[in-house]
């Protein structure tokens, strides 16, 4: 039975925002082989129609172009092949950097018989019809013609390494990524895309960039960023995690209709509609009570201004009240911004504890000053959870949000029901003060590696923030739960934006206080649907569409045409290139707390269908909608 618009909409859905590691892919791919499904040619059809609107959206013309293909021994360099002899077919001027010892055949074939040519550089290399370099010198001196060619052509098509890839590049692939992209870490420019083919050759990725780790999402060694990356079937963890997905450029997915439905995701990625589904709608018989009390123990006699940014996101973020519990001068400072507020202890649905809140060293270097008796009732709440855990009832108290100040009042043993929000620097201190030795460097380079760690040593949930956010935590199964979100502009990276998000996590939490109580895995999903919220809120107050992280755009092999025009509606009317986006402006904290109510009446009415309030916000020359309307983030 053919399946329904909304079935289809949905299964899109989950291909955009799923990732599966490779062992997964290769057993998503077995049954299509083994059926005879020619899935190479399908992957190399869709790379060469979207070759062909990366050039003419850079405004070249396709049967033109100078094309270099660098093409690694393995399956991936087969892909990369038989794309380029449709390419060589329609005319462009095709040559293949073979950086292995050998080429996969039929697409060597191919290639040849189109008109290509083949060049390798491996002394080595026993390729039918090209001669290899006789010795190391000659070797040498391909490599740099390698890289000169590329230099000069209009699309660098990068096949070296897929799926198949194992540790950093080495040898040739090593070479040519590290001249023509970068040898490690990330490139250092701002977080926008210019129109892709500005400033040198186009570069399409195949499957994935060569040299990123496909399941850690880590840049082990030299990679060549790209400015697209078609992947083949489905998502792989490398294309939603940090810092990998950073050089991957626009995604497009090439759905060759993978069954998934028995397999969890080894990463998956919060949405509009999954975080709609998250956020308690008001109901007639409503009190304040029942949508949700978020507690704060927040700001502090030395910081103010964090009691106040988080408790203005906790009272925006869709909950009946807050109770702020604190000094008087913030207590003072909260009431007349937010005179709503009800100061001092009572019965609560979340906690938000320690942003704004001295680490121990800062509060015992500032004196006497320092002591207002927060760390005492933090202490106080957060044993409480570990006491809760010892006496196996563990949804007794509470969940709690853990950020800044309380993360080094953390008791031995958290359950997932406690959220860790700490920055990289802070996860490190987190991880050393359980044995580990690392510093905030080496976690921005391994998040995954390093939040998966900090799960298993503290038990807690952890988010760790950036402009791809990670949350990882309990699954019910032997795997943690992972999830990213990476919808919000980096103009994110500004003061008490971390104290808004503990606001709009501890108000997620508040209002599913039932829900949590029942099934702690549910946390994963709440706390990466409130940075979600957090980051569409950026996003509207900064008024531009950069963002950390945008969904692909699905291929569709069976109607290659559907995607120029997607393409085409995609592009921003002043965007040149497939990633041409615009910038917005600045933000400070408070706007961001501040457009939370917006993001998610925003969020909550398109999950009931009701894109006629978008479009009429539209019609009233509302900016906000306008980018919203614009953006990826629906299907
Ligand atoms: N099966 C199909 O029909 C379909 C396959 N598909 C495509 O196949 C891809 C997977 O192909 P794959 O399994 O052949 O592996 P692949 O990514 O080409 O890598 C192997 C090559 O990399 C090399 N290499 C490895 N590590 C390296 C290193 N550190 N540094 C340097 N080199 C290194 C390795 O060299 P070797 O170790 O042998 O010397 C070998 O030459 C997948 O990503 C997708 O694009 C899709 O189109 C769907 C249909
Ligand atoms: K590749």
């Amino acid at each position: 039975m053919k399946p329904s618009p909304d079935e289809r909409r949905e299964a899109r859905r989950t291909l955009a925002t799923s990732a599966y590691s490779a062992d997964m892919i290769r057993s998503l791919e077995q049954p299509f082989l083994d059926d005879g499904v020619p899935l190479m040619r399908i992957a190399a059809g869709s790379l060469a129609s979207v070759a062909d609107v990366m050039l003419t959206q850079a405004g070249m013309e396709p049967a033109e172009a100078r094309i270099v293909l660098l093409a690694g021994a393995g399956n991936n360099g087969g892909d990369g092949l038989y794309a380029s002899a449709d390419l060589a077919g329609h005319g462009a001027d095709v040559t293949v950097v073979a950086t292995g010892r050998s080429l996969h055949q039929g697409g060597l074939d191919a290639l040849l018989r189109a008109g290509g040519v083949v060049t390798a550089l491996d002394p080595q290399a026993a390729i039918p019809g090209c001669e290899a370099p006789t010795g190391p010198d000659q070797a040498s001196e391909e490599l740099d013609q390698a890289v000169d060619l590329c230099r000069q052509a209009d699309l660098i098509i990068d096949a070296m390494t897929g799926i198949g890839l194992k540790g950093a590049l080495r040898g040739i692939p090593a070479a040519l990524a590290a001249e023509l992209g970068m040898e490690s870490g990330l490139p250092d420019r701002p977080a926008w895309h210019y129109p892709a083919g500005q400033n040198g050759p186009l570069v399409l990725a195949v499957d994935t960039p060569s040299g990123v780790d496909i399941d850690e999402g880590t840049l082990p060694g030299a990679y060549i960023p790209a400015d697209v990356t078609v992947t083949m079937g489905a998502m792989k963890p490398c294309l939603m995690l940090p810092p990998s997905a950073y050089v991957c450029g626009r995604i497009v997915l090439v759905d060759f209709g993978f069954d998934t439905s028995a397999l969890v995701p080894s990463v998956s990625c919060m949405n509009a509609e999954d975080c709609a589904g998250l956020l308690r709608a008001p109901r007639v018989d409503d009190t304040k009570y029942s949508r949700g009390v978020v507690g704060l123990v927040t700001g502090s006699a030395l910081y103010h201004g964090a009691g106040l940014l988080s408790s203005r996101a906790a009272a925006s973020g869709n909950v009946g009240m807050i109770r702020y519990c604190g000094p008087e001068q913030v207590g003072n400072l909260i009431l007349q911004e937010l005179p709503e507020t009800v100061l001092g202890r009572g019965r609560v649905e979340s906690w938000v504890l320690g942003s704004g809140v001295p680490t121990r060293q800062a509060q015992e270097a500032a004196g006497p000053e320092g002591q207002d008796g927060q760390r005492d009732l933090i202490a106080d709440i957060l044993n409480r959870q570990a006491a809760d855990l010892d006496e196996d009832d563990a949804a007794a108290d509470p969940p709690v949000v853990a950020d800044a100040g309380a993360l080094d009042l953390l008791p031995d043993r958290l359950g997932p029901r406690t959220v860790l929000t700490p920055h990289a620097g802070e996860m490190a201190a987190l991880l050393n003060s359980h044995g580990e030795n690392v510093d905030g460097d080496q976690v921005m380079a391994e998040p995954l590696r390093w939040a998966v760690r900090a799960c298993q040593l503290t038990g807690a949930t952890i988010l760790l923030k950036g402009a791809i956010t990670l949350v990882v935590g309990e699954d019910g199964t032997d795997r943690p739960r992972v999830m990213t979100t990476g919808f919000g502009p980096a103009w994110l990276s500004t003061a008490g934006s971390g104290d808004v998000l503990s606001g709009t996590i501890g108000a997620m939490l508040a209002q599913n206080a039932g829900p949590i109580q029942d099934d702690a895995t549910l946390m994963v999903d709440l706390t990466a649907a409130a940075a979600f919220l957090h980051g569409l809120a950026g996003s509207l107050a900064s008024g531009g569409r950069q963002t950390g992280w945008e969904q692909p755009l699905i291929f569709d092999p069976r109607k290659p045409q559907d995607f120029a025009d997607l393409v085409a509606e995609d592009n921003q009317p002043e965007g040149q290139g497939v990633v041409a986006g615009h910038m917005g402006q600045p933000i400070r904290a408070g706007q961001v707390a501040d457009a939370l109510p917006r993001a998610i009446g925003l969020v909550m009415s398109r999950a009931e269908g009701a894109a006629e309030q978008i479009d009429q916000s539209i019609q009233d020359g509302d900016d906000a909608s306008q980018f919203f309307e614009n953006s990826s983030l629906w299907f």
